[in-house]
């Protein structure tokens, strides 16, 4: 069986309050881009887990191997597996690629078992393996607040604008992220503010983590400048970053700017 695993935008973010247990309250908007890791399962004897394509900084178990011993340990039944993980979605981006690999074994491991796990069993166990790991199981564009594993529908689709994303080689870890931000109270709301024309949401939306990041990462400033200077009608940092998206009114090429970064066109298969 082969899977393939997308990335994610972040369409706003506010982080809201910090919590007891150490996260944080957030509020967003998931969006699936079509930028994919793909995921190869084979039977096997024993559990083996291979990995091309980019590197993946080791810090401890991968999530894929992470996922199948979740769901190993409630469901013994399920088989070993050979899964190989081809890594095309940027580490430490803010594109949830870590992410949407072990929401993708947990849908994989559910079908070749015949586990019969429903769409909210799938987020619960999701979760427990990462914060954005949930919005993988429908993968559909939501709002999200509590940690970002509550859900609710949001009407949003761009399906006819033209996505850029620009990764610069600088690798963000999302604890020490959250770790340098002051949260506060929302001044607009982002449910309200999506439904806006696009031209408009650059006036509305914004990423509550930008601030600090730009300050410690001029260069990650320099893009989203860059993309306005190009025509973008909205551009963002996504999630804690690296990565910078622009959104396009039609299709362009961006290919100048990759002293800046890794330019990439996330297109459908
Ligand atoms: C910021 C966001 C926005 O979509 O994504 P990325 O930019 O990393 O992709 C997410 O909130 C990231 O979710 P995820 O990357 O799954 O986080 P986790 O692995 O669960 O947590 C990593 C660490 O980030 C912090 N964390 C995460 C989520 C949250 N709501 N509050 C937090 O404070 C905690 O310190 C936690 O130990
Ligand atoms: N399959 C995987 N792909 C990417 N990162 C992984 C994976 N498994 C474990 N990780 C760990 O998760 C961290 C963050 O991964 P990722 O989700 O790509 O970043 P981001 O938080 O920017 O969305 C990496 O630094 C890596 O140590």
């Amino acid at each position: 069986m082969i899977s393939f695993a997308n990335a994610k935008i972040n369409l706003g973010l506010s982080v809201t309050e910090k919590r007891q247990d150490s996260y944080h309250n957030i509020e967003t908007i998931f969006y699936p881009v079509q930028l994919y890791d793909v995921l190869e399962f084979n039977e096997a004897s024993d559990y083996a887990f291979e990995t091309y394509g980019i590197d993946i900084p080791e810090n401890g178990d991968n999530l894929c191997t992470k996922a199948f011993n979740l769901l190993k340990s409630d469901y013994p039944e399920i088989q070993p597996v050979h899964i190989k993980l081809l890594k095309n979605i940027p580490v430490g981006a803010g594109l949830g690629g870590g992410s949407s690999d072990a929401a993708f074994v947990l849908k994989a491991l559910n079908e070749l078992n015949n586990l019969g796990l429903s769409s909210i069993i799938l987020q619960d166990y999701a979760s427990r393996l990462g914060a954005d790991c949930a919005f993988f199981i429908d993968n559909k564009p939501l709002f999200a607040e509590g940690i970002g594993t509550t859900f609710s529908e949001v009407d949003v689709n761009l399906s006819n604008y033209f996505i850029v994303i620009i990764k610069p080689d600088i690798h963000i870890s999302t604890a020490e992220a959250y770790a340098s931000i002051t949260p506060q109270i929302p001044q607009v709301d982002l449910k309200r503010a999506i439904q806006l024309p696009i031209q408009e949401w650059k006036y509305h939306i914004t990423n509550d983590f930008e601030l600090g990041i730009f300050e410690k990462y001029p260069l990650i400033q320099d893009i989203k400048r860059k993309l306005y200077e190009k025509g973008a009608l909205y551009a963002c940092m996504s999630g804690s970053g690296s990565s910078v998206f622009g959104i396009f009114e039609e299709k362009i090429n961006l290919d100048d700017l990759n002293t800046l970064g890794k330019v990439y066109y996330p297109t459908e298969l």
